[in-house]
């Protein structure tokens, strides 16, 4: 085994901490009239709303100037205002306006204050980091540490982050260190998208009322609500069916969630990181996704490298995973070498699995390259294969492609059983996501 310890965090070189800069968006107001005159205001949030109520973003003391008077939202076409039903109007260039997209600098009139508004980007500097872990995250190769920089200054921003990465490379263990860096106390929610039916899709985001559907016996709080105050992780964001894509995009723009069968929207305070192992872009270009949710959700994309990029990191990665099953044995040079050529389509994922079922094989020997078991797909290139032969699998080591199927179709065939044809419960056995699980399922007739 590596000498490596990942538990005592360790420090890179100085001259490896380059400064970089990731860009920002954020509304920027400048109150030129009014009693509030002279107060400059720069949100880096995807919505700002304007009035004397306290819980307006930028709260005026103007008495004529409505409780809840105006909005302003980042959107693809740029910053678009919205009149609140206010009692005095909105004016932009002397015309009273309900929606108007802002030019590069407006200049609005609410009761008798002028506001300039403009859409602005700030940039903040990072650097490479010198750990070789962060949070659940383990890895000091420079796009790890690369990473770790980005997380450390996105997290404790409102920012919408979205994550790309193959499946099991860690998507999950990045929102959830973006959480515990975030400093916000509420909890993280993690939400499936990949769910077949979408009703349940959007039962379970945005929740439901009583008799909002034959069937709604009771109310639904949904995994926006149950976040409130903290952190959404929406994994799997490019399943969520498209009929969907709109009403999340409202959410996310006016932070405000309206129930199935509701028309009384609830304020929530949510940060949103979503995950995705496929490219949304081409699902954009492909009309599969809708562009504004793309442009909304992408504001920060956090790229987590695959396995097969971050090979040096596997004696850090192998070392971290005995030390947590409490593993004796130790690796031959053999059996690292192994580790080292082969290509990892699942990924991290596969690492502990494989370790973990060479760990029963071995019985408390030294580990050989047989009980490693790695498996060649034939996947190199193709992410977000199985990657996991571990969870009930027979021992035995297939030779042929075909071999290979068969023996994928029975172990998915078995787990079914199990768990009586839940497919959640499945793929959670299996190590898998939802969306793999249900397209072999259709490739293998099950
Ligand atoms: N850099 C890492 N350091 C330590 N553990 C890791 C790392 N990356 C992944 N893992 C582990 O690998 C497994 C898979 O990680 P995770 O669930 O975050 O992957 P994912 O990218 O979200 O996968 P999927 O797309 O299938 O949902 C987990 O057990 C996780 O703890």
């Amino acid at each position: 085994m590596s000498t490596a310890d990942p538990s005592s965090t360790q420090v890179m070189p100085a001259a490896d901490a380059a400064a970089r800069k990731i860009r920002l968006e954020r509304i920027e107001l400048d109150i030129l009239l009014g009693p509030d005159a002279g107060r400059e205001v720069k949100l880096t949030l995807p919505s700002v709303k304007i009035g004397t109520a306290s819980d307006n973003e930028v709260m005026l003391t103007d008495r004529t100037v409505s409780r809840h008077h105006a909005e302003i939202r980042m959107t693809q076409e740029g910053l678009l205002l919205s009149d609140l039903g206010s009692t005095n109007g909105t004016f932009l260039n002397g015309l009273r306006v309900k929606e108007a997209y802002l030019g590069a600098e407006s200049v609005l009139a609410l009761g008798s204050t002028e506001i300039r508004i403009g859409a602005g980007t700030e940039e903040r500097p990072y650097e490479v980091a010198r750990e070789t872990q962060l949070g659940g995250l383990v890895g000091g190769t420079e796009p790890m540490r690369e990473l770790y920089g980005l997380i450390k200054v996105v997290a404790p921003t409102p920012t919408t982050v979205l994550i790309t990465g193959e499946s099991g490379s860690g998507k999950e263990v990045v929102a959830t260190t973006l959480h515990e860096r975030s400093g916000r106390r509420g909890p993280l929610v993690v939400f499936d998208a990949s769910v077949t039916d979408p009703e349940m899709v959007r039962n379970d985001l945005f929740g439901h009322i009583k008799g909002a559907f034959t069937g709604a016996t009771g109310a639904r709080e949904g995994a926006f609500r149950r976040a409130d105050g903290g952190t959404l992780f929406i994994d799997e964001i490019g399943e969520l069916p498209l009929e969907l894509q709109p009403r999340l995009l409202r959410v996310l723009e006016s932070r405000e969630v309206s129930p199935v069968g509701s028309d009384q929207p609830v304020k929530v305070d949510v940060r949103v990181v979503a995950a995705t192992h496929r490219n949304l872009e081409a699902m954009v270009q492909a009309g599969e996704f809708r562009a504004d949710l793309y442009y909304r959700l992408s504001v920060i994309c956090l790229r987590v490298p695959p396995l097969r990029e971050i090979k040096a990191d596997i004696p850090l990665l192998v070392q971290s995973f005995a030390d947590k099953m409490g593993m004796s044995s130790r690796l031959t040079e053999d059996a690292e070498r192994a580790l080292l050529e082969y290509h990892w389509p699942g990924n991290v994922r596969e690492l502990r699995n494989v370790l973990e079922r060479a760990a029963v094989l071995c019985r408390s020997q030294e580990i050989r390259p047989e009980h490693l078991r790695l498996m060649d797909l034939g996947a190199a290139s193709r992410p977000s294969t199985m990657g996991d032969t571990s969870a009930g699998s027979s021992a035995a080591v297939a030779q042929s492609p075909g071999e290979l199927k068969a023996m994928e179709r029975q172990m998915i065939s078995d787990a079914m059983a199990r768990n009586r044809n839940n497919k959640t419960a499945v793929a959670r056995e299996l190590g898998i996501p939802l969306s793999t699980l249900k397209r072999r399922i259709t490739e293998y007739g099950l």
